[in-house]
């Protein structure tokens, strides 16, 4: 039995329908991270799933419970939403302890409470600090400390490192999967940020225009992106598109000359498609092959990616470990073939994912 289920949810404000009949079932203690561009509902799923607003249609269940008529303080749910909503006359220790009060723990186990949270998040320096005397990034980490601390059954968690700068927030990415394993909650952590949610999920449901559109591993959606624009929302570089058709024999047109994809794409011949190779998968050689010229060399710290452009005027990145002794100068000439791990036929007018070996 799922932890949270939810069945055919729908939401719409007045004629904006922002989730349109979705359903997620999440086990307890699974992390799972909503990912969508800016405006797709994610908040307004988790303020479905807390409470504070109402579906329009389907069900939402917690342990096997309807929630229609359960109170948001009912329903076993720790948040902590992008606004922060600290409260402003308690400083950050009170702010983390409010939910441990509210349980009755003494003054010792409520203390070693928010140091143990604080501790992992920062800000056990200023603790004794008002809201108005933090930066948004120690709100926010005040406002998850406190959601941490009340080892709810479920967390909603609203992209909780918005705000938080780079440096800290590569650590924090680091860190917070083991500090939500630990608190053994069920998660459901929005995010914007691909690379948290590929640090942080067991699962990713990425979500647009009200719909999951691929509900799967990190690995499962890097590998197997159900549509374009899932692959083109994961990576970085971002995968390589062209427009093209499928030729004779698994082959495709890159700007005048005939490429061999992967054979088994031999069925798709005289399809629309879009190619779509990751940067990763652009092998560099020097034999017979398609041509391309290296325009530009660009260490980004492990990797260095590469602009090549082909005789007809293709323009692909590639990307190699910045260890490798193989990496090409500027200007010179390379051959590139494409690794079948990491290419792609996406179909032309919808989008998705041509499956390999099946026309
Ligand atoms: N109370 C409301 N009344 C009317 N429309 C609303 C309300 N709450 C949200 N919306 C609309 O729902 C849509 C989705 O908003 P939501 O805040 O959930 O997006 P989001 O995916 O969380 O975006 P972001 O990542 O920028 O926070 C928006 O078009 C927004 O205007």
């Amino acid at each position: 039995m799922p932890h949270l289920e939810l069945a055919s949810i729908s939401k719409s404000f007045k004629s904006n329908k922002v989730l349109d009949d979705i359903s997620l079932a999440a086990d307890a203690g699974e992390i799972v991270v909503i990912f969508g561009p800016s405006g797709t509902g994610k908040t307004v799923l988790l303020r479905l799933i807390a409470g504070v607003e109402e579906p329009t249609a389907g069900t939402i269940s917690i342990d096997d419970q309807d929630m229609a008529d359960v109170a948001p303080e009912h329903r076993d749910v720790g948040m902590a939403f992008q606004n922060f909503a600290l409260f402003p006359h308690f400083d950050a220790f009170e702010n983390i302890a409010t939910p441990l009060r509210a349980r009755a723990q003494s003054a010792a186990q409520i203390k070693e409470g928010v140091a143990r949270v604080a501790k992992l998040l920062k800000i056990d320096h200023v603790l004794s600090h008002a809201p108005r005397q933090l930066s948004n990034g120690q709100k926010q980490r005040t406002a998850l400390a406190r959601a941490l601390a009340s080892s709810p059954k479920l967390l909603l968690l609203d992209d909780p490192l918005r705000n938080v700068d780079a440096k800290l927030r590569f650590e924090m990415r680091l860190e917070l999967p083991r500090l939500l394993r630990e608190a053994k909650s069920t998660v459901l952590y929005v995010t914007q940020d691909y690379k948290e949610a590929m640090a942080l999920a067991d699962r990713i449901a990425v979500l647009a225009h009200g719909k999951f559109v691929q509900v799967a591993t990190p690995e499962e959606i890097y590998r197997h992106p159900a549509t374009v624009n899932v692959a083109r929302l994961f990576g970085d570089p971002t995968i390589n598109l062209v427009e093209t058709v499928v030729g004779e024999g698994a082959t495709i047109d890159l700007a005048g000359e005939t490429v061999e994809i992967d054979k088994a794409y031999a069925g798709l011949k005289g399809r629309s498609v879009t190619f779509g190779v990751r940067p990763e998968a652009v092998a560099l050689g020097d034999g017979a092959g398609l041509k391309a010229q290296v325009m530009a060399v660009t260490p980004l710290n492990e990797r260095t990616v590469l602009l090549l452009q082909t005789k007809g005027g293709a323009e692909l990145l590639a990307s190699l470990p910045s260890s490798s002794p193989a990496i090409p100068k500027a200007e010179s000439e390379v051959t590139i073939s494409f690794n079948p791990i990491g290419s792609h036929l996406f179909d032309r007018e919808t989008g998705a994912t041509h499956a390999k070996g099946r026309a």
